[in-house]
Parts: C-alpha cells; structure tokens; sequence
C-alpha cells in the first residue's frame, strides 16, 4: 500500500470487535479460534529464516506474546531502555528501537526503510488489494493538507451530523440509562467523518456506512485466515478465503454509491461558465482535483481511495473514544472540570457554531492526550529495512529486518513523564501553560520521538486533527447534554487485547442520564 501505512491499519482487534453482530454471545468461541489461528500461523512463520542480527533478544514465550503483549513491550523497554533489542513474535522476528534511534530512522528514504511494505506484508496486500497503489502519497498529502486546513470550515457540518445522529438514535435518558456506547459511536463516527469524506448524499446511507465500516473487518479476517497457509500456498489458498470475496463486493458497492456522485460533480464542473455556486467540499472532490487526469474520472480509484481512508480513520478513532469515555465514565470530577470548559467555550461564548472554538478546548485535548498516552497502542512505527542500514551507534539491520517501535514502553518512561505511570488529566494542559513552545509541542496532534502515538516521520498519521476534532466533538456534545457513569459495581472496562492489538468490547455499557445544559 504505497504510502499508506499504519499500526492503525494492521490486522486488528479492532476490526475484529466490529464483526459484533456475527460474535456476539459468542466471545470465548472467538477468543479461542483466534488464538488457535495465531498460533498456527506462528509456527508456520517460525520456520522461516529471520535475518541475523547482532542485537540482544528478549526471551518471551509465545503465549505471553499473544495475550500480554503491552505488559511484555513495558517489561521488555524497561530492561533495555535506550538499546535496541528483539522479540521472537508471532508474526516473525521483531526488532524494537528505542526513541534514541527513531529521530534517525524517520528521515530515512522509502526505499531504505519503508512503511509501505511492511504494511503491505501485514496486510497481505497483494491478495486484499488494500493499497492505494501509486497514489498513496498523494492521498497522504491530501488529508494532511486540504482536509486539514478545511477542518475549521468543516466544523458546523460535522456539528449537523452529530445533532442528526445524536437526536434520531441515541435513547433520551431522562433518568439513568444504560446504553451500549459501541454501536452508537461506530455509526457516529462512520457519519461524521463520511460527511468529511463522501459528503452529505451517502455519508448517511446505511449501504455506505456498512460498507464503509466493514471493509477493515473483510481485509483483517482475510490476513488472519491467509497467515493459516504458508507463503508459497497462498496463491492457491487465496481461493478458500471467503472474506476476500466480501472485499470485491465491497469494491463493487462503493462503485455503485459513488457513481451518481461522480457523473453529478462532472457535469457542475462541465458547466462552471455559467455555474455561481461553490464547489463541494469533500475528498471525492479533493480527489477530482488532484488525481492524475486519465484516473479523475476512474469510479474503481475514488471507491479504493474512499475504502482505505474509511478502514484507517474509523475504528481508530473509535478506539481512542471508548477510552475516552471509560476514564469520563470513572471519574466525575475530570467530567465535571470538562464540562465547565465546554459550557464556557461552547455554550456562554456561542462556539459551537464559531469555526475556530474547538482548538479552544485546551483541557479536553490534555485529557485526550493523556488517555492516548495511557490507553493507547501498545506498539507504533512499523517498517521494514528494504536495503541495509547501519545506524548511529553502528547497530547493522539487514534487509529484511521488521522493525517497531515499543510504545507502551516508552509512554511509561520517567524521563519522558513525571510520574508516568500516574494518570494525570491536566499533564499537558500544564505543560502547555509554560512557553509558546510547549503551548504547540504537547497538543493532542503534536508529534515527537517520544511522542509516537501517532507515527513519526513523513507517514505519521495524516488525519489525527480530524480524529482529534470528531472526538472532541462527541465528547463536549455528551458532556453537556448528559451525566455518564460507570453501572453500579462496575470497574473502569478494560479493553480485549491480542497480540499487538487491543480493543474495545463491543458489548459494554454506560450509564446516561440527559441534562439541562446549564451548569
Ligand atoms: C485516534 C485515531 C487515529 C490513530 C490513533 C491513528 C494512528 C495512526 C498511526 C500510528 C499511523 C502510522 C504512522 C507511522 O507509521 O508513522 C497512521 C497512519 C495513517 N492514518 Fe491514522 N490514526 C487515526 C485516525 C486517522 C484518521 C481519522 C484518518 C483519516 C482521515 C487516518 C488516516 C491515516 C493514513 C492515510 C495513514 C497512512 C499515512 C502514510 O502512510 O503516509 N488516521 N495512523
């Protein structure tokens, strides 16, 4: 997948925890399978040979591996700090760098260290087609910069959607109500960045939003089943998995939507002499803009386009909501301190409908900073040596070599965070008060080699301002209009996790109660 590359989109729980209507009632079936199906897959990658690499290995059994990952990495990071080290995993030899090494290695040329194949070779894209092929850069390029800059404008759109959604399927909880929050905010999210994306004719169709939110599932149950057969089998094998039937219908169902929207956006450009309105705002009309001209007209290229952007922002950001709300849910006063900022910002100075009050929201980004810094993946930077490097401290990796880097180790680090492993709401809304400097570098969406949750590099995640933006938006929309608790006896929900993966229950329950919005 040329320049699309991500942790985010890797074979995922998190995808896997959306296949919720086939799984529920279902787990322990699922947990088992899915275990049997690593396991598998681990011995037959086993066998092969991993280059030879002059670095210390971190000696961890296989289970320890697949269903306590995030302890092993904070372990693991913890013994070798600033060294660079390896684990024998699942998915094959990895090889774990240090902060130290990352300022280095993100710089490095595609060709040397590239994102895209290791991606590619996570996501079997060869036999998923989960690529954008040769217009992965400019996809890149487009949601940092247009949808970026367009965020602002895109405000009171998203707003719309959030009302719609809110008023017309969220239960009215007059007095407390459990709800199961997952559903809800699958579809939330789907609507709101599909408005972003597709506009406003599809983003509500639930044959968009089905298909928009499936494909991840499809492409991630295809990988695991294909990872069953070695490599040389799966030329043949490909032929047995049924979830790669379901990605050409999907393929064929995002045509299908897309189409109408097409031949209508080609006969308003056609008639731009005499046309006074403005053009649409959204990525099928970034596409048509910027897609090379023999591709602008191509339904397969926007439906390709339209499916990877939707597979990489939904579930992620659906992600990191749920923590969101489970660290809301367990503690009122951090609500209560929230919901007096929204009050002010949104309510008493009108904001919700000023394009330029979200960034003003600056204990909510904290708050979100610190559960993503908690909370959030446990490894990032994925790649894959493509020609031999030899770094700083004259560490050689061959080609070949799979490299990460241990995230939940490095979050954990005191000399990156006081008190690290205390959870500390206003962490980075502090930090942000002491200089211009820190009042940019410790935002939600800001970037550093010790800051990794997003990636680093030029593939470091392009679409975490609208990521940060839809989850704001819910959360000061939820905030304001409802108390939200955890159901009596409850502790705070933990997500599943798998490997590198974790995930949120798609069965679990909060307590709403509406309120007034007045404080
Ligand atoms: C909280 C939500 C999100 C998280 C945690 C997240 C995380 C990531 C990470 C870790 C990467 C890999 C960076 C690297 O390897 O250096 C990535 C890449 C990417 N993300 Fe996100 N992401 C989120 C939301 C989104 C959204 C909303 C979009 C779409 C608007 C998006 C689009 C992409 C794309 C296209 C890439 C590949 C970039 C490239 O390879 O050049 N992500 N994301």
């Amino acid at each position: 997948m040329d320049n699309v590359s991500s942790m985010a989109m890797l074979p995922s729980m998190n995808e896997l925890s959306f296949s919720y209507d086939a799984l529920a009632g279902n787990r322990v079936a699922y947990y088992v399978g899915a275990a049997a199906l690593i396991i598998t897959a681990w011995s037959l990658q086993s066998k092969k040979k991993a280059p030879h690499i002059e670095v210390p290995f971190y000696k961890a059994s296989k289970l320890k591996w697949i269903f306590d990952a995030e302890t092993l990495i904070k372990h693991s990071y913890d013994k070798f700090k600033d060294a660079i080290y390896q684990i024998k995993a699942t998915e094959g030899v990895q090889v774990l760098v240090p902060p130290k090494y990352i300022g280095e290695m993100k710089s490095l040329p595609e060709d040397v260290l590239s994102a895209t194949e290791a991606v590619a070779d996570a996501l079997q894209s060869k036999y998923t087609k989960f690529s954008a092929g040769h217009n992965g850069e400019l996809l890149t390029l487009m949601l940092r910069g247009r949808l970026t800059q367009n965020l602002a404008r895109l405000q009171p759109q998203l707003k719309e959607e959030l009302d719609y959604i809110t008023t017309t399927e969220f239960p009215a909880c007059d007095d407390w109500t459990p709800v199961k929050w997952i559903p809800f905010a699958v579809r939330a999210v789907s609507r709101l960045s599909g408005r972003a994306f597709v506009g406003p004719s599809i983003c509500r169709d639930e044959k968009w939003m089905d298909t928009s939110t499936n494909f991840a599932v499809h492409v991630f149950m295809a990988c695991v089943k294909l990872q069953f057969f070695p490599e040389w089998a799966r030329p043949f094998a490909q032929y047995l998995v049924s979830d790669l039937s379901k990605i050409r219908r999907d393929f064929a169902q995002a045509r299908e939507l897309l189409q109408p929207i097409l031949e209508q956006r080609y006969s308003f450009a056609k008639d731009k002499s005499s046309n006074t309105g403005e053009a649409p705002d959204d990525m099928v009309q970034w596409l048509i803009e910027a897609l090379p001209e023999e591709e602008k007209g191509d339904l397969q290229t926007q439906a390709e386009l339209q499916l990877i952007v939707a597979a990489a922002a939904i579930h992620t950001t659906n992600n990191l909501l749920f923590e969101c709300m489970c660290d809301l849910a367990a503690n009122q006063d951090i609500q209560e301190e929230l919901r007096q900022e929204a009050y002010q910002i949104l309510v008493v100075e009108g904001g919700w409908s000023k394009k330029e009050s979200i960034p003003k929201l600056k204990k909510l980004d904290s708050f979100m900073r610190e559960v993503h810094r908690l909370r959030g993946s446990i490894t990032s930077f994925i790649r894959k040596v493509m020609k031999p490097i030899s770094l700083s401290d004259g560490t050689h990796l061959p080609a070949g070599t799979k490299v990460l880097a241990p995230l939940a180790g490095i979050s954990m680090d005191e000399r990156f965070f006081d008190n690290a492993a205390q959870f500390d709401p206003w962490r980075f809304y502090n930090l942000r008060q002491q200089s211009d400097a820190d009042n940019h570098r410790w935002q939600f969406t800001s970037l550093s080699d010790t800051s990794i949750q997003f990636g680093a590099g030029r593939h470091a995640c392009p679409g975490r301002f609208l990521a940060g933006h839809m989850i704001k938006l819910i959360l000061a929309q939820f905030i304001l209009n409802y108390d939200i608790r955890l159901k009596p006896g409850q502790k705070r929900p933990e997500p599943m996790a798998m490997v590198m993966t974790k995930a949120p229950s798609p069965t679990t329950e909060f307590e709403f109660k509406r309120r007034s919005c007045d404080i």
